[in-house]
This record gives C-alpha cells, structure tokens and sequence, in this order.
C-alpha cells in the first residue's frame, strides 16, 4: 500500500567536505515519491538492473555469520557447522544493507554457515525474489529440482553451490580450540598455519592450496557472469575469500598475512571493463575488522551525524537522493586515490 509519509533529512557535513556537499545540492535530480516501505531504512533507493550500464556488474563477497564453532573458539575449516543466534542476526543485518543491489545469480561454498548466510540475505531483498539452490550432486537431484514455469523462474535467484568455495581444510587443526592450540605450539606457529600464504597447518591447506581451488572456480564461473552484466553475490568463508580477495586486489603474499574478514560484512566490488574496482560497504555505519571500507567514507561516518525530522515527502526524498549521491562521490574520489 503506498502510504504518503512526511520526512526532512538534516544533514550535518563535516567542515572539509562541505564545499563537495554544496556542489552536489546543485545537481538536477529526479524526483519520485516513496511510500512507506522504501523509506524503511534498507529501502530508501532502488537502483535498478534496467539503468545499469551493460559492461558493468557489481560483486558482493561476503563471509558467514557467526558459527557455533566460531563461538567457541574452534578451528572449523571444512566442518560443516550451522550459524549461532548472532550469526543469524548478523546475516539478516547483511541483506539488509545490500537489500537495493539487485542480485542476479548467487555462489555459495557447499557448508551450511554459508548457505544459511545468503538465504537469510535474501529474506531482506527488496525484490522479495526467492533464491533456489541448484542441487547438483546428481542428475537425478538436478532434473527432480527443476522449476516449469518461467513466471516462477523470473521471479527466484539462482543460489549455486560449490565445494570450492568451501572454507580451507584445517586438516588435524579441525575441532581443536584456537586459545590451546596457541598454547601448545606457540602463538607464533599459530599465527603462522592461520595466516601465512604458504605454510599449511598440520595436513591441511595453506592459504595459497586454497587459492588454487577457490580462485580458480571464481575465474572459471563467476567471472563470465560478472562480464555478461549479471550482479553477483558470492557467500563463503575467512580464507576462501581471503584468496579471492587476494587475486582482486592484487595484495602479495605479504600483504594477505594482515587481510582479516569480519563474519558477514558485505563487501562490494563493481567489475568493468574487465577490472574490479573496491567500493565501500554499501550503508550502515562504520565498524571495526570492515576490509572493504575506504578510508574517505570512513571519515563521513564518523564525522557526520544524521537527524530525521517530520517535513515534507519531496524534501525528503531529494534529500535522500543527494545524500546516495554525496556518498557515491566519496567513494568514487576514494577510489581514484
Ligand atoms: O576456523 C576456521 O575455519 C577459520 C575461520 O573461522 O578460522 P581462522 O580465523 O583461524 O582462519
């Protein structure tokens, strides 16, 4: 039901940037009228598929939320554990900040945590389309899953799952407590096995055996996705994303040591023209571990306060408007720095 609603949007700009905000209230903008779902904080602006130029596509890599493992402090690697309460909040908290990107295909690592991770994203969508795991562990599992109807299929995501994308195997670190382990063998071989590009832990996978894998399957699938237009989600693990985010950042085996990922932060990539290019996490505030983060929207949000008050639909909503653009521009400016 679209309900009129009456909002103002006050802005306080920190000093350095209010020469930019000036510019940019000088912008034409469109007007449209918001009812009182899109004003819900997630939803305030759609963008949609149809204006997205066609040689450009947005990724969103994002790590599980908590797992009972996590929780307890045990190395997991592939052990198949669910999400915690938290981690489950945390998810639904992802997809709400992510919930105006249209998703067109969704990858998944074959474990739960990260299986769970992306259908409560998807729960938040605005597009309220259902996401369906392709099952493909046999041809009988494939044709018994099948959809017949086309209005049906426009209207669900494709989630596919892939052992690729599976966390690194811990080996015969798998169900010990990371505290103890610390103890036993030194902080600094710990540190070692859990962050080194080269060094696997007792007969597991270093970071680099990983990659071969979990890049590889990224390079082979999901990239021709990306390069056809289609907007990516990508739900996997510390270390499988560690790798991929690796070979998208170009960051050297030194540089990786120090990539930590914090459990389901959204982080967004824009791919064009063949390259990929960091954007900051798209709304919310900025918290401690975000990777993707660029330093200029960090300063916005930690300088900036908001205050909403009652005033009128179309002020509010160019306000809305020129506060979407005002931060695409940092993060543009961020991204030429
Ligand atoms: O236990 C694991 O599988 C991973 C991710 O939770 O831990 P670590 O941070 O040590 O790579």
């Amino acid at each position: 039901m679209s309900t009129a609603i009456s909002i103002h949007h006050f802005v306080i700009i920190p000093q350095e940037e209010r020469e930019t905000y000036q510019r940019l209230k000088q912008l034409p903008l469109r007007t449209v009228s918001y009812n009182t779902t899109l004003l819900s904080p997630s939803k305030n602006t759609i963008p949609d598929n149809s204006q997205k130029k066609s040689n450009e596509a947005a990724l969103i890599l994002i790590r599980h939320g908590e797992s009972l493992w996590n929780a307890k402090n045990l190395f997991t690697g592939c052990v198949d554990v669910p999400l915690t309460e938290k981690g489950i909040e945390e998810a639904i908290e992802a997809g709400k900040r992510i919930s105006n990107i249209p998703i067109d295909v969704i990858f998944t690592s074959s474990l739960i945590r990260a299986q769970m991770t992306a259908m409560l994203a998807m729960i938040q969508h605005c597009r309220k389309k259902v996401p369906i795991i392709l099952h493909n562990e046999s041809d009988q599992a494939k044709s018994w899953s099948q959809v017949f109807s086309e209005e049906t299929k426009d209207q669900s995501v494709p989630v596919i799952p892939a052992w690729q994308l599976n966390e690194r195997m811990y080996g015969e670190l798998q169900g010990l407590n990371k505290q103890e382990t610390a103890e036993r063998y030194g902080k600094q071989q710990v540190h070692e096995w859990r962050r080194s590009y080269d060094i696997p832990p007792p007969e597991g996978e270093s970071l680099e055996m990983c990659a071969e894998r979990a890049v590889a399957y990224f390079v082979e699938n999901i990239e021709p996705k990306l390069a056809a237009g289609k907007n990516v989600m990508v739900a996997a693990h510390g270390n499988s994303l560690r790798s991929i985010i690796m070979y998208l950042d170009k960051l050297t085996c030194k540089e990786v040591i120090s990539l930590e990922l914090s459990t389901s932060i959204p982080l967004l990539y824009i791919f064009k023209d063949g390259k990929f290019m960091k954007r900051g996490s798209p709304v919310g505030p900025t918290e401690a571990g975000v990777y993707a983060y660029t330093k200029v929207r960090h300063r916005f949000y930690c300088s900036t306060i908001f205050i909403f008050f009652e005033f009128s639909v179309l002020d509010g909503s160019l306000c809305l408007q020129r506060l979407a653009q005002y931060r695409q521009k940092l993060d543009d400016e961020s991204l030429k720095k």
